[in-house]
């Protein structure tokens, strides 16, 4: 068993019976429904090498990438940080164990997508959040009944992450409201329920919740946050939040004034 920093115990170990009996089952299930795809596993795999080289890493220089999003004005979400943000954001995941990779999976194919557009001869009109709305539906780019010929539209694209971005906001409330008895799986089900649920069908939001059920305890959590103690996370939480709420609701209100919250 590992010790961690406060003296509790890693969630490597307390926790890894469990969570692998729920990983093989939700191996199973996810075999059953070919819910992978082999090509999206190789960038995958790319793609955590490329996390994972990066050592020292804190919850807190995720979250400060959503506050460095805001640029200057406040009223611009820039999309190098916001991308920046996410990587970050699945580098946690990730470390929470191979179980969440199908969720990460799907946050890196999106990710991957943005950093294409960012990557383009077009890239200056991916600057922002707000220069790609504006440049898509001017060019037509975007499909807006159904997905047909631009199904992976940066609109469309940053709509699903945005989605998800409310989640962690619900989960990260929570979690700032939480004592040493609440449950994290319980935490994130009521966040995930309460919004990205909205938008999936059944058998993703049953393999989430089965998922779910394997996240370690709230100390171990916060060890895996490598921010300090539990009231340097809460400070830090505190801090942080504004920021991701700001992130939120000015992409809620561009999409809003734009029609594109429902984007198929
Ligand atoms: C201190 C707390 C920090 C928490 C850090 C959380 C890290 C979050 C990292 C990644 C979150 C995953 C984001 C998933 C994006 C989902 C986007 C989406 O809805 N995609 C669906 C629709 O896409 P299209 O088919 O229309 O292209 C896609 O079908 C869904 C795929 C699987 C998603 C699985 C459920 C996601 C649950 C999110 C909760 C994450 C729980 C993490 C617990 C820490």
């Amino acid at each position: 068993m590992t010790r961690t920093a406060r003296g509790g115990i890693s969630r490597r170990s307390s926790s890894s019976k469990t969570s692998q009996c729920v990983e093989c089952l939700l191996q199973r299930l996810l075999c059953k429904l070919q819910v992978t795809d082999p090509n999206l596993s190789r960038s995958h795999s790319s793609f955590l090498k490329m996390t994972e080289a990066v050592e020292n890493f804190s919850l807190k220089d995720v979250l400060a990438d959503f506050k460095s999003c805001l640029g200057n004005d406040n009223q611009a979400v820039l999309m190098d940080y916001y991308l920046s943000g996410w990587k970050g954001l699945v580098k946690f995941m990730n470390s929470l164990g191979t179980i969440f990779t199908f969720v990460s999976k799907d946050a890196v194919a999106k990710i991957q997508i943005m950093e294409g557009y960012r990557n383009s001869a077009e890239s200056d009109k991916y600057i922002s959040l707000q220069s790609m709305v504006a440049y898509e539906l001017a060019a037509k780019l975007v499909d807006l009944e159904k997905r047909s010929d631009h199904p992976n539209s940066g609109c469309r694209t940053i709509l699903r992450l945005h989605r998800a971005l409310r989640w962690l906001q619900l989960f990260l409330d929570r979690l700032k409201t939480s004592t040493a008895e609440s449950k994290t799986s319980t935490m994130c089900t009521n966040a995930y329920n309460e919004s990205l649920s909205n938008y999936h069908p059944w058998i993703i939001r049953k393999t989430a919740t089965v998922a779910f059920c394997a996240l370690p305890n709230r100390d171990a959590f916060f060890d895996v946050m490598n921010v300090g103690t539990s009231d340097e996370v809460m400070a830090m939480l505190n801090e942080a939040m504004p920021y991701v709420a700001e992130v939120y609701e000015i992409t809620q209100q561009l999409y809003a004034q734009h029609n594109l919250l429902d984007l198929p």
